[in-house]
């Protein structure tokens, strides 16, 4: 069943029907039974810093009655919120010690940085920029055994493990320790089939999801790959939380939809920056009506940040001029970062044969 509508998904032509694709956008409503709404836990959570997301009141959670424990937070980041991480995973998580699916193809010379690579606009450059297709942090994923071990493991992005703990606390779990991640990048032909994440020792601790730019179908089957999967669309900001038995369930995108209308491009249209040149990370744009000005530089006070969010990317990605070539990437890509918890509780270090 799965695979059946796995297929179905991706098909090109004639193109799937996907009026049964639950869009939480929309103020779901008593029909959808599968869908319950949950109140996320603002006592004792609520602090000065917002890390670029909404106050948590505004925020909609809801679990898949049919999946425990799978819930579903439509975009909770502001619109600089959902900039920073977009520059992060394409800037900074994507040069060595990161692990990335091009490391083994030979373009990149030592100390060379993709982005950096990539924005130079050459032939190479724009090849390159479609060429990669994942990137790990933390214990970096195996993708041949499937462990995951100490011999192969990085430091984890405080900033990415902070944003973890905030919303892992909102939805009821007080002590999650972000510890690996994969940050997908999809291309508009990209698909990933259908698995179970089950290398993490500690399997109990929940998974969260969060994805930008273009959208996708999310397929959420049962933990046997013959159940019935449930479709959901996935937008940019979204966060997929996989805890409780949705944990190790199938799960996988057939499809990405193109769409229209990105949630800063309001922001956008209004105000190309009349000097039209990049603004670089070492000074912001000066140009008075740098559209991004309005909106967005009102959001960048660092009081609302942790430390360990890097305050370079904060106040760039204010800038139009800056996020132009982050902006064109995702009008043809989505990116989502996975991150998950591989130790139980007080533990420091894998327990596997290799290290003994
Ligand atoms: O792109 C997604 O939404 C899912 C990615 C995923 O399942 C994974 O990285 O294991
Ligand atoms: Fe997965």
């Amino acid at each position: 069943m799965f695979k059946h509508d796995f297929k179905r998904y991706k098909r090109r032509l004639p193109p799937p029907d996907l009026s049964e694709v639950i869009d939480f956008s929309q103020d779901l409503c008593s029909n959808i039974v599968t869908v319950r709404r949950v109140s996320p836990i603002c006592d004792g959570v609520v602090r000065d810093s917002q890390l670029g997301l909404k106050p948590i009141h505004e925020w909609r959670v809801y679990e898949l009655t049919n999946r425990h424990g799978l819930l579903f937070i439509p975009n909770p980041f502001t619109d600089l919120g959902q900039r920073y991480w977009v520059c992060r995973c394409l800037k900074d998580f994507t040069y060595k010690p990161q692990k990335l699916n091009i490391d083994e193809h030979g373009d990149l010379e030592d100390g060379q940085r993709w982005w950096d690579t990539c924005m130079k606009d050459t032939e190479k450059g724009k090849a390159l920029l479609q060429k990669l297709r994942w990137v790990t942090l933390g214990y970096h994923h195996n993708w041949d055994t499937k462990m995951y071990s100490e011999n192969s493991r990085g430091p984890f992005p405080e900033d990415l493990a902070v944003l973890c703990r905030y919303i892992a606390r909102v939805v009821g779990f007080d002590d999650f320790s972000a510890e690996a991640a994969i940050v997908n990048y999809y291309h508009m032909d990209s698909t990933l089939s259908g698995h179970t994440d089950n290398s993490e020792e500690n399997k109990e601790a929940p998974l969260f999801s969060f994805s930008f730019g273009q959208s996708a179908v999310f397929l959420l089957g049962g933990l046997g790959i013959d159940e019935k999967p449930t479709a959901m669309l996935i937008r940019s900001g979204d966060v997929v939380v996989m805890s409780g038995m949705s944990r190790l369930c199938y799960h996988g995108i057939p499809r990405i939809l193109s769409t229209e209308k990105m949630p800063w491009d309001d922001v956008d249209s209004k105000s190309e920056c009349p000097q039209r040149r990049r603004c670089d990370l070492s000074a912001t744009c000066d140009a008075e009506d740098c559209g991004s000005a309005k909106g967005l530089r009102k959001e960048t006070n660092l009081a609302t940040f942790p430390s360990c969010f890097s305050s370079e990317i904060i106040h760039s990605c204010a800038e139009n001029c800056f996020w132009e070539p982050f902006g064109n990437y995702l009008r043809t890509s989505r990116i989502n970062m996975n991150v998950r918890q591989v130790l139980y509780p007080g533990v420091i270090s894998l327990h596997s044969s290799d290290e003994l």
